[in-house]
């Protein structure tokens, strides 16, 4: 076996920039009007070859575009980067190639140029079909603009997603089923579902910590919410791989497989994280948060690596369920065993007879009714 014991192998790419900040989102995005992209390419391509030279000889199964907001990118931008990695890594002859966009009119008008590039799957934030909560949500978008954006990717990719984001202000569970049965209706073969999550550090977070954040769902109703997705959704042929993403048999998206079977991915970009096995020793590698910070580091250095930590097997057996059992398929049990260098033992025998986890064919997965529980799980799990 290997590669990597069979999760395989993939490049993520992080594009910091976003055109406006979302007042949800804490991920690494930043609004700037100093973008050059031309120092970008020449950082990327450089931190390309040094990773390429650390997994010389690897397949690659996949490479992702994620940010931030990608497609802000040019195609030319893409495209260059697309031919570094070609030149350096042999590409699996199903691989993956998506890139993450936002449905505005400016930049559906670059997917072909994206699709030109190699891009083979796009994702779109949608977020909501609704254009209040759109607003809410502080989008650029309209939901005529994602529709609009949405057919002119159905016609450029062969595979598309799109996300969405419930349990939103003001919601009903009766607001949030009709929705996504018009999501549905768009002829999907992938959708990511999330439930809105309030992060600390972002405007939200701040308006909840002040008691200004009015009309959230319970806790109860999000999980009533979460309980009619996975309904819904399995009527529509959508069942969901993993807690928050849906697919159809076969469309399940390969890159985030990598992760969710602890395969190896490597991390490009500021803020990006990897997973990398060098002669058979995995490390945990990230990269510095800060766009400038990134990119002068990687022109000074030659290397845009904040840190690169082996991973003892305690913390690796860790991860592999904390990811693993996110997926319906669940985790291989030998390889748990292989990973902590003796035999795994399920301690806690009432989650089995309670049906909150089953194992089956050598695969430890938890059922429909412990996914809400997944958190509670892992702790009895983890030894
Ligand atoms: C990095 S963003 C996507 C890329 C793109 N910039 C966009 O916004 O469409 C990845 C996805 O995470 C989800 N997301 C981000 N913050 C979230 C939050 N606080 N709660 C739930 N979902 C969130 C959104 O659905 C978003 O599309
Ligand atoms: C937020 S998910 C969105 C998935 C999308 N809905 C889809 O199906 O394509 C984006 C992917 O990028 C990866 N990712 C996001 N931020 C990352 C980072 N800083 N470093 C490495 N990978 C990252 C995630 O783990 C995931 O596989
Ligand atoms: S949700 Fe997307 S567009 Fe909004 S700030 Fe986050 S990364 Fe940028």
């Amino acid at each position: 076996m290997e590669d990597w014991q069979n999760g395989g192998f993939g490049l993520y790419i992080h594009w910091p920039f976003c055109q406006a900040k979302c007042p949800y989102c804490d991920f690494n995005s930043h609004v700037s009007n100093t973008i050059i992209e031309a120092d970008w390419q020449t950082a990327y391509l450089s931190e390309i070859d040094r990773i390429a030279t650390l997994t010389q000889g690897r397949l690659l199964n996949s490479v992702f575009f994620g940010g931030g907001t990608p497609s802000l990118m040019s195609p030319e931008l893409v495209n260059a980067i697309l031919d570094r990695i070609r030149a350096r890594w042999t590409l699996a002859n199903d691989c993956e190639i998506t890139l993450e966009a936002n449905p505005t009119s400016v930049e559906a008008g670059r997917f072909q140029g994206y699709h030109d590039a190699g891009v083979n799957r796009l994702s779109m934030g949608i977020q909501s079909l609704r254009e209040n909560d759109l607003k809410a949500l502080g989008r650029l978008h309209s939901v005529q603009d994602a529709r609009k954006a949405f057919d002119i990717a159905q016609k450029t990719f062969g595979r598309i997603s799109f996300d969405l984001i419930y349990a939103r202000q003001q919601q009903t569970l009766a607001d949030w089923s009709i929705e996504l049965k018009e999501a549905l209706d768009m002829a999907v073969d992938h959708l990511s579902l999330y439930q809105l999550t309030i992060e600390d550090g972002t405007a939200f977070g701040d308006r909840y910590k002040r008691g200004r954040l009015s009309g959230l769902p319970t806790e109860d109703t999000a999980t009533d919410m979460y309980f009619a997705t996975q309904e819904i959704c399995n009527t529509a042929g959508m069942s969901a791989y993993e807690v928050s993403n849906h697919a159809q048999k076969g469309s399940e998206s390969r890159h985030n497989e990598i992760y969710w079977r602890y395969g190896d991915y490597a991390g490009i970009g500021p803020g990006a994280h990897g997973r990398v096995t060098i002669n058979g020793q995995r490390y945990a590698t990230d990269t510095p948060l800060s766009p400038a910070l990134w990119l002068e580091k990687v022109r000074k250095t030659g290397s845009g690596e904040g840190s690169c930590t082996k991973l003892p097997a305690d913390e690796q057996l860790t991860e592999f369920l904390l990811m693993g059992l996110r997926l319906s398929e669940g985790v291989d049990l030998d390889r748990a065993s292989d990973i902590q260098g003796k035999d795994f033992i399920i301690q806690n025998k009432y989650l089995s007879e309670d049906g909150l986890i089953e194992t089956e064919n050598g695969r430890l997965s938890v059922t429909p009714k412990g996914r809400p529980l997944l958190n509670a799980i892992l702790r009895e799990l983890i030894p």
